[in-house]
């Protein structure tokens, strides 16, 4: 039997007053998938995260999460709590435990879990060993976010939420983060992530779900977002472009038409920050 999907969501919609932040969005990461959700800001990925960890309602839509409706699940009794164990958050705003140290934020938040990861492999995972015993205050923002990622992966979930998870992190501490992400995928845990940084979602993901103004834009691994950029090739000489799949013909007729050389011609193919920029309009 195969197993059932992590996450499937289908035409969810959220209004905030008169704004549209999710206008039918379909969302399915199976077991021991990394999906990235890549999108600029305001696309409706915090909103949709927010919605499958049950903290915020939708206004229309079905979405399951380990076979379960957050927004029905409710906060106590044995299927919330049950529920709550089996997933991990990592959501943008944490609560602010600034007197605590590394440890002992740890421990205070494994007491939470049934059945918790070590609190001291959970610390070294992150990479935090060295501050065990310093104050959240004190920490740099980059490992304030590795706390919150501990915080996130005490409870041992199978289905792990981060929601822009390297915002405000240096070029080292992104790719040790990266390191730790495909730590816990190799080791069976399924993840979505919200991110803006086209590669962190190529670097990370099996499947790329592309936001835009509250809508998917693209849903494909990123593989096969990169032959898309692959296909189509910009054609320039001096007096004008031309896009086309296969520039062959093109240049040829230039040539002909030029009795030889064409002025000014070069052939450049679009990069993969081209076919995302496109995708979500930015670029005319
Ligand atoms: N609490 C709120 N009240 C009103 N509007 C909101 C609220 N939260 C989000 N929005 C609006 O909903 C839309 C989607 O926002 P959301 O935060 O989900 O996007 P995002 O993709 O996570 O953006 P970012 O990358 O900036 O975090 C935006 O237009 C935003 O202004």
């Amino acid at each position: 039997m195969t197993e059932p999907a992590a996450v499937r969501v289908r035409d969810l919609r959220k209004r905030y007053g008169r704004r549209m932040a999710l206008a039918g969005v379909d969302l399915d990461v199976a077991a021991g998938e990394v999906v990235a959700l890549l999108g600029p800001n305001g696309a409706g990925k915090t909103t949709t995260v927010e919605i499958l960890t049950g903290h915020r309602r939708r206004d229309a839509g079905e979405v399951s999460v380990l076979g379960r409706d957050p927004g029905r699940v409710g906060r106590s009794g044995p299927a919330a709590r049950w529920w709550q164990s089996e997933i991990g958050v990592v959501l943008q705003e944490v609560a602010d435990l600034s007197e605590l140290t590394v440890a002992e934020t740890v421990r205070h938040f494994a007491r939470y879990y049934p059945r918790p990861r070590d609190p001291d492999e959970v610390i070294e995972l992150v990479g935090l060993a060295e501050r065990r015993r310093t104050r959240i205050r004190r920490l740099s923002g980059g490992q304030r976010r590795r706390l919150d990622v501990a915080v996130g992966l005490i409870g041992d979930p199978r289905l792990l939420f981060l929601d822009e998870p390297t915002t405000g992190f240096d070029p080292a501490a992104r790719r040790s983060f990266w390191a730790l992400v495909r730590t816990l995928a190799a080791g069976g845990t399924t993840i979505l992530l919200s991110t803006h940084y086209l590669d962190e979602a190529d670097a990370l993901a099996d499947r790329v779900v592309v936001l835009a103004g509250g809508r998917v834009v693209a849903d494909a691994p990123p593989t096969a977002l990169a032959d898309r950029a692959g296909r189509r090739v910009t054609v320039r000489w001096a007096y004008g472009e031309r896009r086309v799949e296969d520039p062959v013909p093109l240049i040829a007729e230039l040539a002909s038409r030029h009795g030889g050389a064409v002025p000014g011609l070069t052939v450049t193919r679009p990069s993969l920050e081209d076919v995302y920029l496109e995708l979500i309009g930015e670029k005319a």
